[in-house]
């Protein structure tokens, strides 16, 4: 595989920005092409769910040359042809010598899928029975406490992908939500995470899943520890541990070894990676908050979105042409970010999933084949939601010096109709109105014209422009429910691949997360010794660093 920038619709795209696209002007297409909508607008329904995602990418420096040639650059780095090995079990995570299959994970149809020449469904089905059994037993009260009392809390240990999937999931579903079942996520290794959790929560009535695909992290095993050393302080017997405690991991000895009972040992396999694993047991915390058959909706509405990324052309492909688009401002426009903006507080937690997703999958400076890539790879992943955004930092957007291409998402529905639907009627005018004003911004006429006599105010006028040409993308939902949302994740989740082909790079390994691992265990010691002599394996201002906090914290 050539580098990206060897590509030859690179070049066709690098002579088309710098002869004619840089200098397109967004509110001028529109008026030029009164199409322009229909043109460059997708939908999506899914066939297993209630699905239905409209993306509306017509908010873009683009023409229809700039998107024939964007989709050309997916055909020529081959997208179709990793897509296809992706699907087939090829071991794409090549560093890690892994198939690449959360794909087979919701794979609801259950065709075969092979990892090095066994079919994956069966023992997917076998765990996936196993969460329903689960959940069904905790939902309907017959999985019960040491104490003989039904389960009412949930503890979650993870962190990184065995934490931010279950979690952003949780929140968007609450509307499914259970009313006997409450849940809880403890991530960080800070003592004050668990320590405040675990005042909300009765050791009779809790169960603690612990969550960690490798069983060996450092926060996961500590916190995992002291919620055990916690519940043993009440229930005092060792064997109460089994109603109390369940794992969820690819580690069976480390399983075993921490004291857990085989038996609730929920297994997933190397071919599932952290930051894709929310569809494997980790998400065991969603199926008991919303229920299985939900969960197996949300798992659906994946599949559908999967299906539509093996088989809708390119042109029509959502998570094709939002990868492409992504590469348009990342590698020819200079964009160093990308704002995800969900107009609804139940996705509050959806940008801070995908910050993992893409930034964990894309941020990786080597190609496939060793070698440093000579341009921009993953974007710097950002948001929040709307509106409140608007009132913290869509000042940068509209009048910085940086272009911030953003994803708009809402739901045509809401769940709250408060106020008659007053609520979500304003909330929508906003989302329509901010894609509007980063398009078309402000002209100085159109200031002068408003501000009317501007003798003695000619000063502010600069500084009411809006230079307008932002690009966005809107995504509207029907609602947010268990399958729309299953779609919508699949949907970035492919996005990410697409990229990360196009820039010749793994997306299925995290190498750099290590280093500063390996670093906390060396400097770990060196905190507990009491010793008061000063430290001085490290630069000087590590040294300095410790030095200071060890001769300050008594
Ligand atoms: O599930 P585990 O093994 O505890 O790992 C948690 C996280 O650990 C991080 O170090 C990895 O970068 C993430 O990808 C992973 O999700």
């Amino acid at each position: 595989m050539v580098l990206a920038n060897e590509l030859a619709a690179w070049h066709t795209l690098q002579r088309h920005y710098d002869s004619e696209a840089k200098q397109y002007i967004m509110r001028e297409l529109f008026i030029k092409d009164p199409t322009r909508f229909e043109t460059f607008s997708r939908q999506f329904k899914g066939s297993l769910t209630d699905a239905e995602i409209l993306l509306d990418f017509s908010k873009n420096v683009i023409t229809q040359d700039t998107f024939a040639t964007l989709i050309q650059l997916a055909k020529e780095a081959d997208v179709e042809g990793f897509r296809d090995k992706m699907f087939s079990g090829e071991h794409i995570n090549f560093t890690e010598d892994r198939a690449v299959l959360h794909v087979a994970l919701r794979n609801v149809s259950n065709t075969p899928i092979y990892d090095n020449g066994k079919d994956v469904m069966p023992e997917v089905n076998e765990v996936l029975d196993q969460i329903k059994n689960t959940a069904n037993a905790i939902g309907d009260g017959s999985w019960t406490g040491y104490t003989g009392k039904p389960i009412t809390d949930i503890v979650n240990i993870g962190i990184g992908g065995s934490d931010l999937g279950p979690v952003m999931v949780t929140e968007a579903l609450k509307p499914y939500a259970k009313p006997n079942i409450k849940t809880h996520f403890v991530s960080n290794i800070d003592g004050t995470h668990l320590a405040e959790t675990l005042k909300k929560v009765n050791p009779e009535t809790t169960l603690f899943i612990i969550a960690s695909k490798t069983f060996t992290t450092q926060e996961t095993i500590t916190n995992a520890t002291s919620a055990k050393a916690w519940f043993l302080e009440t229930a005092k017997n060792e064997s109460h541990v089994a109603k109390h405690f369940v794992a969820i991991s690819t580690n069976s000895d480390a399983v075993t070894k921490f004291g857990i009972d085989p038996a609730n040992m929920f297994r997933f396999w190397d071919w599932v990676g952290g930051r894709y694993s929310l569809w494997s047991a980790i998400g065991l915390s969603i199926a008991i908050y919303i229920g299985f058959d939900n969960y197996h909706q949300l798992l659906s509405g994946a599949h559908d979105m999967d299906n539509h990324f093996r088989n809708a052309p390119l042109e029509q492909n959502l998570p094709v042409i939002l990868g492409v688009l992504g590469v348009w401002y990342n590698n020819f426009f200079g964009a160093q970010t990308h704002a995800i903006l969900p107009y609804d507080q139940y996705l509050h937690r959806f940008p801070a999933y995908f910050q993992q997703g893409d930034m964990e999958s894309n941020g990786k400076y080597v190609t496939r084949e060793g070698t440093t890539v000579t341009y921009q790879t993953g974007p710097i992943i950002w948001g929040e939601p709307g509106t409140n955004g608007q009132h913290a930092f869509y000042q940068l957007l509209h009048q910085g010096t940086k272009i911030v291409p953003a994803d708009f998402i809402a739901p045509i529905q809401t769940h709250n109709s408060i106020g008659n639907g007053k609520h979500h009627e304003i909330l929508l005018s906003n989302f329509f109105a901010q894609t509007e004003a980063l398009m078309l911004g402000k002209s100085k006429e159109e200031v002068i014209s408003e501000l009317g006599d501007i003798s003695d105010k000619e000063h502010i006028v600069p500084h009411k422009i809006f230079l307008g040409n932002r690009p966005t993308n809107s995504i509207l939902v029907q609602k947010i429910t268990p399958g729309t949302l299953g779609a919508l994740i699949a949907m970035y989740e492919h996005k990410i691949f697409v990229q990360g082909i196009i820039w010749n790079i793994n997306s299925f390994d995290q190498w750099g997360v290590e280093l500063g691992k390996v670093l906390a265990k060396k400097i770990l010691p060196e905190l507990q010794n009491q010793d008061v002599t000063p430290v001085s394996s490290h630069d000087a201002s590590t040294n300095g660093l410790v030095n200071y906090y060890k001769a300050k914290r008594n």
